[in-house]
């Protein structure tokens, strides 16, 4: 922030774009693992908002953008990045009225699965698959590209947007509404459903199903 003050004398937005994570199941993801993607996406979000606002946003407004993702089913397979994500949506909101009285607006774009070389690289040899997995879960059934976000940000960003803070656009061409990508495998792992009528007529019509098969 000093060095953008010291080169523009001025910091009108921050878009606190940087960020990412690596996939696992929650329960093989060390502690060292998941503080790195909360320190990433949620502690540098959180510091690059405070820093804009005490160097120059508190006393001249602003306008501040925060990058997150379809984490609104939840994340599984990313959980780190989807608690961070969900937090930052939070943080927007808390901001959004902590700071009003300076003039600041700050708000969050929400991407559905985009793709870019620079993305699909950091999967190493998974990347492609990866990717290419995500098309069936779009309802567009292809996916996006940063080209197709970078609109959504500008419009946040200009005095078009004046009248909106503390929200989260989703730019995801309705992902977020459709399947989850999390395959759950058949099991009979869950409690059983309390006796009486009502589950005597899901056993029958369960029986009736598989007698079909
Ligand atoms: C499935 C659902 C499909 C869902 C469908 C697919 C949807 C895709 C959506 C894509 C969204 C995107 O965001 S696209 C891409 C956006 N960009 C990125 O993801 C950036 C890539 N990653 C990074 O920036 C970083 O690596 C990041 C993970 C945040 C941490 O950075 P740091 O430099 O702070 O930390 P590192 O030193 O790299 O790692 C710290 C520790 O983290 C753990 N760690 C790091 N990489 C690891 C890895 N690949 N596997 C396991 N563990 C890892 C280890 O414990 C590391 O410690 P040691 O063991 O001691 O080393
Ligand atoms: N692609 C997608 O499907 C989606 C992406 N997002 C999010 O959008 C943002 C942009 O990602 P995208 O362009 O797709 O992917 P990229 O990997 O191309 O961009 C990620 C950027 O984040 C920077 N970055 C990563 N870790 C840190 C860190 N610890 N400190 C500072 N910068 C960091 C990288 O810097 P460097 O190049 O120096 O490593 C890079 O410029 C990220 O937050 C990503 O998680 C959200 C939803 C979906």
């Amino acid at each position: 922030m000093a060095s953008t003050l010291k080169l523009h004398g001025r910091i009108d937005f921050l878009v606190n774009n940087g960020g990412g994570q690596f996939s696992s199941p929650a329960n093989m993801m060390s502690a060292k693992g998941w503080k790195a993607v909360i320190d990433t996406n949620l502690n540098g979000t959180f510091l690059c908002c405070r820093e804009a606002y005490n160097a120059w946003m508190k006393d001249h407004g602003g306008v501040i953008v925060n990058i997150i993702a379809d984490m609104w089913k939840g994340f599984p397979g990313m959980a780190h990045t989807g608690a961070a994500r969900a937090a930052v949506d939070n943080l927007t909101k808390s901001l959004a009225i902590e700071w009003a009285h300076s003039g600041v607006r700050i708000n969050s774009v929400a991407p559905g699965t985009i793709i870019s070389k620079t993305a699909m690289e950091n999967y190493k040899e998974y990347g492609p698959t990866l990717f290419k997995m995500s098309v069936p879960f779009s309802p567009a059934k292809r996916l996006g590209v940063p080209e197709e976000i970078s609109p959504a940000v500008c419009f946040l960003l200009s005095p078009a947007a004046n009248y909106i803070t503390g929200a989260t656009l989703k730019v995801d061409a309705g992902q977020s509404l459709y399947h989850s990508i999390w395959e759950i495998p058949e099991h009979d792992a869950w409690p059983e459903a309390p006796e009486g009528e009502n589950t005597d007529v899901l056993r029958e019509i369960m029986d009736k199903t598989k007698s079909k098969l």
